[in-house]
């Protein structure tokens, strides 16, 4: 097996040990797991010049897989949640938790006996309370996250760079404002996916008539730290609105509504979109500052 593990250095190693700096060079993922197995705590991740796996696309549901992974839907917000989980250790993560729907999280969680070591949001949501902050009340052990710059609570604060380990599984955090200045695309290189949040819908965007939006910057970012990725990685937004599921880098750069315009273009598009504010966004936003934990419950 060609393994080029080349320089490693890990510099900053936050909430027990699994959030890492960017900084060394991508190896084979058969390469990365025999060189994790040897140092748990440090490990290699990708360089600057991008150089990701090659293998195919790899969510397979079902057989002998080394992960978990589960879409859940809030039928209210049109929010999409995921459970990702590591069989080997049991260790798994949340992204994008809706507070009505905690319940039903947990209960997966101890259903597939999963050991919930991060809660984590993608942004500041607008249109639903995050159940980030419930989850830790249930699950002391779970720590919650969400980007440094949207200055939300959270117990750790995420930059680009960043990684986010549970067992053998690890995401790549890459920021990808425009949205809101603080939205972060979570990358699972081992299974060629992306969890976009709101930057990339699909065949679609987040606003950004509120919040921090700014259109130039989403445009910007999405095509330098999404559509840079393999054509063939899957993409998980946090939404959809009109029943579709996943999509893939490929599809998006081909069919995106408002992405494949010129950046003018686009900008344009997204000064005319004129929606409605969101239902929930006056007691959302506040809630979510402060991981979804309010005085009074949420309606
Ligand atoms: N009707 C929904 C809000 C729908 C909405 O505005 N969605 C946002 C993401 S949540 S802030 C969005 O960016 N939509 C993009 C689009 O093109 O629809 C509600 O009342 O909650």
């Amino acid at each position: 097996m060609a393994c080029v593990m080349n320089h490693v250095f890990v510099t900053n190693i936050v909430g027990k040990s699994r959030i890492l700096m960017k900084s060394a060079i991508k190896t084979t993922p058969a390469c990365r797991f025999l060189w994790k197995q040897r140092n748990s705590v440090d490990l290699p991740v990708r360089s600057s010049d991008r150089l990701l796996s090659t293998k195919p696309v790899m969510m397979k549901f079902g057989g002998d897989n080394d992960f978990i992974f589960k879409q859940f839907l809030d039928y209210k917000s049109y929010t999409y949640t995921y459970l990702l989980g590591d069989t080997k250790t049991r260790e798994a993560v949340l992204i994008d938790p809706v507070i009505e729907m905690v319940d039903r999280d947990i209960q997966t969680v101890k259903d597939l006996n999963l050991n919930l070591v991060y809660a984590v949001n993608t942004h500041v949501h607008a249109d639903h309370i995050t159940g980030t902050g419930e989850i830790k009340k249930r699950i002391k052990t779970c720590q919650s996250m969400i980007a440094e710059v949207s200055k939300a609570q959270a117990d750790i604060k995420l930059k680009e760079g960043n990684s986010i380990r549970f067992g053998y599984q690890e995401l790549e955090v890459r920021a990808t404002p425009g949205h809101t200045d603080g939205c972060l695309t979570y990358v699972w290189h081992d299974k060629c996916c992306v969890f976009t949040g709101d930057a990339v819908l699909i065949r679609g965007c987040g606003r950004t008539d509120f919040q921090q939006g700014d259109s130039g910057r989403l445009y910007d970012s999405v095509h330098k730290n999404i559509f840079s990725l393999p054509k063939h990685y899957s993409i998980f937004p946090a939404h959809d609105y009109t029943g579709q599921t996943q999509s893939t880098v490929e599809e998006e750069l081909k069919h995106n509504k408002r992405l494949t315009k010129s950046r003018e273009e686009f900008i344009r598009i997204m000064a005319e979109l004129n929606l409605p504010y969101p239902k929930q966004i006056d007691k959302a936003l506040p809630a979510n500052m402060v991981c979804g934990i309010f005085d009074d419950p949420p309606l």
